[in-house]
């Protein structure tokens, strides 16, 4: 008989066994059913009762401590009236509800139609059968939806009819979750960080989500669909109410919707491995999208707003070194950069450390180039990696997750790997010849004109560009650039910079 008791009836059952060992009885009664079902507050059967204004407290003292539900003691065994509930409560179900399981509402009813001293508490407390029956039957209603014809319920190949119908209740919520996590994800993407690649990866995600999901039978999930009766439908966790900004939403939604795939790829494996294996790839699909949409975020919040990125480095002493740091800065460059070849690491350190303190001072960026252990020495915001320098992995290890890892880029391949790897910004060039590096070849316009299609990340147009050449480049699509030579060899690196500033703000 118990495969036909929803799982929340099995557990009153279960509980009132626990509620008549507490109390010495010989035999569970029908009183400690009704303990059982008021005091399981998240149940059907209490819900009904709050919605007809029925106060719990009034249907009798709660249980006093109740054995462990792991305790192997066995409960006492069901007195003949309460066999008499459970045979009524299965003829309500079949009465009153078209699924035919017995959930704790009809448990209710049976209790109020019993006659015993658990009837009495209940009519005291002002339930009447007309009222319950009659919410009882609404709320299947509204439920329910239209009758579908018999031959349109497709045979569950389950063996045991009820596990056939948890297991589509399952599939039915899980499903629902992972496809509003993930359109929740994609709306971050679009419109949050306005990330083209990341909105069709998603897109892509979601679509074959869609696909894989078809091989469920809508009629048998929806069927199945019991949501008054679903205990967790209250159970909120204490932060699931509130989220501070749009990024405790995106994490939340990250965090729900690989849950839900992992669900739907357990379950699925009792019936079909292939498809759970579908399932399985789109989790993963979402972890490496996890990997880039958090890269995105990071960059958003240390980038979004910079638009002129120097490089300094290759200066004869440090106090030449500090200057062109706070002419640069009070020109308006957003991201300093140190790039230093040649010099001992510990005059290096030292160096940065100054570069530290005039940065932060200002409220400007700092990256390292080349050295993530240096970066992390002299507290700078990130590092800048180029191709034969550490992975961003490995930078990653060394700085952790929240600093910047910008990556140099030459061609579309590389490009793509580096937003693969995580890195929070790229640097795309060389546009131009430079003074302050040799390159064998250019990159030139046509790899602006790529990143532009290619990437929401913060990108910055570097090498050769000067106040002559700017233009070009913001026709190109660039909004931010990295210059070294225009601003450090400039006679009036404050000018100069200035200059560079004002036109990237107007371009905006
Ligand atoms: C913003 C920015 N873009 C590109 C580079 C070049 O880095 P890399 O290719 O590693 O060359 P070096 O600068 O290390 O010679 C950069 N430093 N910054
Ligand atoms: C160091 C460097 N890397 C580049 C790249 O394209 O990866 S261009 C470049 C030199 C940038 O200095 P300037 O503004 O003086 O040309
Ligand atoms: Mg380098």
């Amino acid at each position: 008989m118990w495969e036909s008791f929803t799982a929340g009836a099995q557990r009153v059952v279960e509980r009132a066994g626990r509620v008549a060992r507490s109390r010495g009885s010989d035999h569970v009664e029908p009183i400690d059913l009704l303990s059982a079902l008021v005091e399981e507050t998240e149940s059907r059967a209490a819900a009904l009762l709050l919605e007809l204004d029925i106060a719990l407290h009034e249907l009798g003292p709660a249980s006093a401590d109740l054995p462990p539900v792991d305790d192997e003691t066995p409960s006492p065994p069901h007195s003949q009236e309460l066999r008499l509930v459970f045979g009524d409560a299965l003829a309500k179900a079949r009465e009153l509800d078209r699924s035919q399981a017995v959930g704790t509402e009809h448990l209710l009813v049976a209790l109020l139609s019993s006659g015993g001293p658990a009837a009495d508490r209940l009519s005291r407390a002002g339930l009447t059968i007309d009222a319950l029956i009659e919410r009882v039957a609404r709320v299947n209603a509204v439920e329910s939806g239209p009758i579908p014809m018999a031959e349109d319920i497709p045979p569950p190949e389950l063996a045991d009819p009820g596990e056939a119908d948890d297991l589509a209740r399952i599939l039915d919520a899980s499903a629902n979750r992972a496809r509003e996590g993930l359109r929740v994800l994609e709306d971050y993407a679009r419109f949050v960080l306005d990330d083209p690649g990341l909105t069709r990866r998603l897109k892509d995600v979601r679509h074959r989500f869609g696909q894989a999901i078809q091989a469920f039978d809508p009629d048998w999930l929806v069927c199945s669909r019991d949501t008054p009766g679903d205990v967790g439908t209250h159970i909120m966790a204490t932060d699931e109410g509130t989220r501070a900004n749009a990024r405790a939403v995106l994490v939340a939604n990250l965090k729900r919707t690989a849950e839900a795939l992992r669900t739907l790829e357990e379950y699925t494996k009792i019936s079909d491995q292939w498809l759970s294996g579908r399932f399985e790839v789109l989790r993963y699909d979402v972890y490496t999208i996890e990997k880039r949409l958090m890269a995105a975020v990071a960059a958003r919040k240390g980038l979004q707003d910079a638009r002129l990125y120097v490089l300094v480095g290759g200066l004869p002493t440090l106090g030449d070194l500090t200057w062109i740091v706070e002419e640069a800065i009070a020109g308006g460059a957003d991201v300093i950069q140190y790039r230093e070849k040649g010099l001992p690491d510990r005059v290096v350190l030292q160096r940065a450390r100054e570069v530290r303190i005039l940065t932060a001072r200002a409220g400007v960026r700092f990256i390292m180039n080349d050295r993530p252990d240096l970066a992390r020495l002299a507290s700078a915001d990130g590092v800048h990696l180029g191709q034969d320098d550490v992975s961003v992995r490995d930078a990653r290890r060394i700085l952790g997750p929240n600093a910047l890892i910008g990556v140099s880029t030459h061609e579309p391949s590389q490009l793509e790997a580096a937003i693969r790897d995580g890195a929070n910004y790229l640097g795309v060039g060389p546009v131009f010849p430079s003074q302050t590096k040799d390159f064998e070849a250019l990159a030139g316009l046509a790899f602006v004109r790529h990143a532009v299609e290619a990437t929401g990340l913060p990108w910055f147009a570097i090498g050769g560009i000067t106040e002559a050449n700017l233009d070009q480049v913001l026709d190109a699509g660039a909004s931010r650039i990295a210059v070294s030579s225009a601003v450090v060899r400039a006679d009036r690196p404050r000018d100069a910079a200035a200059a560079f500033k004002a036109r990237l703000l107007d371009a905006d």
